[in-house]
């Protein structure tokens, strides 16, 4: 690869600007001192510059413990266009996401609750929990609502934490539509109502705020951002579940030809098959397929060949095939890895035989599993 060869450092795209999750995970995978991490504006931009060779590396989001799954991500790896054919998984990342409300917050000198600055001090009850009972946090006066027991919900459900600043002034909030999932419960009880506005990462919602002064914008975003784009922290750890954790995917292009590989390889069937079978937990895979819809129990045989060959399947995601309406492809995971070359491991064998009941497949790559290992 050009950036390989030459002095320059190897280039790793992620979704940027600085400062979203998914730089973080860049960071917490590539040394700085090493690659050029480059920003992307849309995760789409990270796959095409991976595809054409432009970089080495792409980090992109995948999936999150409480909101499910990243589709714009899904789709990319659906590739119902075929303009990514040759992406693959090669590694994965976990990143903890605590997110703040970042504002403008309006200086109240004759106010002793008011609170420009150090967000450090207040945050999500778990996390902090020195900050319950905070003399200086102000109750916004959009309060009340989701918290009110109703006879349909008797015991509401109670955020996580509450803002540090005066919300009333907020109009519109903007954050990545992932963000929104992951903090129902503030942003219902708080900012019921507000306006939402969608934009491509949380860092992104911050600069977008930074750039307005007139106070009635919010953005869903990080500490990290907050600090680089000089905002305030409205409140912070807004996120229903403290254990909010969102996984990210290294992609890369696959190599020019298949035996010409970066992974160990073992050269007799002894010792592949004991590979194979030592590294089944170690190693992930991830598989898509499509099946044709008319044929009763064509879903159940493609996934009774993972069974056949002691595959243990993780997780199924589906997504519009984009050929006919209520037809999908269908995302595996696997705890397994696809050997190399000619190496013929369950993997390996169970492709041979997907391709006997689906109507087509494609390994989207294997990698060491880093489940357990939270940024
Ligand atoms: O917007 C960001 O900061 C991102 O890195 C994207 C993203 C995502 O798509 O899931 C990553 C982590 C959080 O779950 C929210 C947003």
């Amino acid at each position: 690869m050009a950036q390989e060869k030459g002095k320059e450092k190897p280039i790793v795209a992620f979704l940027g600007p600085n400062a979203s999750y998914t730089h973080q995970a860049a960071l917490s995978s590539f040394d700085s001192a090493s690659y050029t991490l480059h920003p992307s504006t849309t995760i789409e931009d990270i796959f095409s510059a991976v595809q054409n060779g432009e970089a080495y590396r792409g980090v992109v989001p995948f999936e999150n413990s409480s909101n499910g799954s990243v589709v714009f991500t899904l789709d990319l790896f659906a590739d119902l266009h075929g303009k990514y054919p040759d992406i693959l998984v090669c590694a994965e990342a976990y990143i903890a996401v605590q997110h703040c409300l970042l504002g403008h917050q309006r200086r109240q000198a004759s106010n002793p609750t008011s609170v420009a600055g150090n967000p450090i001090a207040f945050g999500h009850a778990g996390v902090y929990p020195h900050a319950h009972g905070l003399a200086n946090v102000i109750e916004s006066p959009l309060s009340s609502g989701a918290v009110t027991p109703t006879s349909k919900d008797p015991v509401p459900q109670k955020p996580a934490s509450r803002p540090v600043g005066d919300l009333s002034r907020i109009r519109k909030i903007y954050s990545h539509p992932q963000a929104w999932g992951q903090c129902k419960v503030f942003l219902n009880t708080y900012l019921k109502g507000i306006e939402r506005q969608d934009v491509s990462s949380t860092s992104r919602a911050a600069e977008l705020v930074a750039q307005d002064p007139s106070g009635e914008t919010a953005a869903v975003s990080s500490i990290i951002a907050a600090e680089i784009h000089g905002l305030k922290v409205l409140a912070r750890g807004i996120e229903d579940r403290g254990d909010n954790t969102t996984r990210f995917f290294i992609i890369r292009r696959k190599p020019a030809t298949s035996t010409a590989t970066e992974d160990t390889s073992v050269s007799s069937m002894g010792e592949t098959e004991q590979a194979d079978a030592g590294d089944r937990k170690a190693w992930k895979s991830l598989i898509s397929f499509t099946i044709d819809h008319a044929n009763p129990g064509a879903l159940a045989h493609s996934l009774a060949v993972l069974e056949k060959y002691g595959l243990n399947l993780t997780s199924i995601n589906t997504r519009p095939s984009g050929v006919e309406n209520w037809n999908y492809i269908f995302f595996v995971e696997i705890q397994a890895r696809k050997l190399e070359g000619t190496q013929e491991g369950a993997v390996n064998r169970a492709l041979g035989e997907l391709d006997k009941v689906c109507s087509g497949w494609r390994w989207l790559g294997s990698w060491e599993s880093r489940s357990g290992f939270v940024q």
